[in-house]
């Protein structure tokens, strides 16, 4: 054996155990002068069905990728590739797609001349690809689940600070916002006042019309009350059953008594369709307190202006109260 043959024999060792099927082509002729053997016996094809011109391999690839095999030996053949490489789909026999990688080279290509002996492997990739397809069917499912969990904690978080029958702010979140609120007003020194408004005689309501209507009077008054306020200062929440808070951020004592006149009276002047085409109306009373030395606290504006809206009851309902300071 000469050295021609006993490296052959090495090289063939190498390719076989690298797993490479080496082919080569005649770019001038169309000939392939090298056939891929192993790539075609391991998709199940017998010796003379593995192509010997070009035409009847890509005959074999899927048509989705020889655009792609085209494009990457055209950029090679004009040297703008210093190799060609590619991945595509070959036919199986039995009819499945089996993903393979070409790597090569003109071998012969020098300056005076294009070349003409295109020498490459070709090796199965398609566990890659699977993995590659597994991988991504998995990170498409989990950006899927990502965005209902975000879903689902914007809808758990709405349900965790609103009221479910008027759609205000409930009592957590008029504690919460107000003990902020009071925070930053003490420190920039500015003003802020808090209104506790409560429907009058309301049982008597639920007891002549229903509870449904009740519901409704309800909602009108929570309404009513969003109305009254500046939709991107304040804050307004249902605090007890048929009780509400207004927070007002940069308001004195003056204004929000002033406000409270108006909420009451627009109250007052509402009807609301109860059962059978009838109307009724509510009225409300109303607490208001303000922070000053010694009110200091959003638990000490919920302390006065709550006695300032039983004072408010006790005066016969349907008024404004604020507790002198
Ligand atoms: N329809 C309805 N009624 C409610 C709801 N929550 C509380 N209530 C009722 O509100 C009524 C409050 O009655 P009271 O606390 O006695 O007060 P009031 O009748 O308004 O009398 P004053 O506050 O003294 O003017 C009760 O009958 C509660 O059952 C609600 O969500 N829907």
């Amino acid at each position: 054996m000469d050295d021609f043959d006993i490296n052959k024999e090495r090289l063939e060792l190498a390719l076989e155990a690298a797993g490479l099927d080496l082919w080569e082509n005649n770019l001038v002729t169309g000939e392939v002068t090298r056939k891929v053997s192993k790539i075609f016996a391991e998709l199940g094809y017998g010796e003379h069905e593995s192509g010997a011109y070009m035409d009847e391999l890509f005959k074999l690839i899927h048509p989705d990728d020889i655009p792609v095999i085209r494009c990457a030996v055209e950029s090679h053949v004009a040297g703008d590739s210093a190799q060609y490489r590619c991945e595509f789909r070959i036919r199986a026999k039995d009819g499945r797609w089996v993903w393979f990688a070409n790597y090569g080279k003109i071998m012969d290509r020098h300056l005076e001349t294009s070349g003409q002996r295109f020498i490459g492997v070709t090796f199965n990739i398609d566990d890659r690809k699977r993995r590659e397809a597994e991988l991504s069917a998995a990170n498409r499912k989990l950006v899927r689940q990502n965005a209902l969990l975000e879903k689902m904690n914007l809808m758990l978080q709405s349900l965790a600070t609103t009221d479910p029958l008027t759609g205000i702010a409930n009592r957590r979140q008029i504690m919460e916002v107000g003990v902020s609120e009071v925070q930053r007003a003490l420190r920039l020194a500015h003003p802020l006042s808090l209104l506790v408004a409560d429907i009058d005689l309301f049982k008597q309501v639920n007891d002549t019309w229903g509870h449904p209507t009740g519901d409704r009077v309800i909602c009108a008054v929570a309404d009513a009350c969003l109305r009254s306020v500046r939709s991107d200062v304040d804050i307004v929440g249902r605090i007890g059953g048929e009780e509400f808070a207004l927070i007002l951020p940069e308001t004195d004592g003056t204004n929000a008594q002033g406000l409270a006149e108006r909420l009451r009276a627009t109250v007052a002047a509402l009807p609301i369709s109860a059962a059978e085409n009838a109307v009724l109306s509510v009225t409300l009373s109303i607490g208001v307190a303000t922070l000053s030395p010694t009110c200091t606290s959003f638990r000490d504006l919920l302390i006065q202006a709550d006695r300032a809206l039983y004072g408010a009851k006790d005066s016969g309902r349907n008024c404004v109260h604020l507790l002198p300071a």
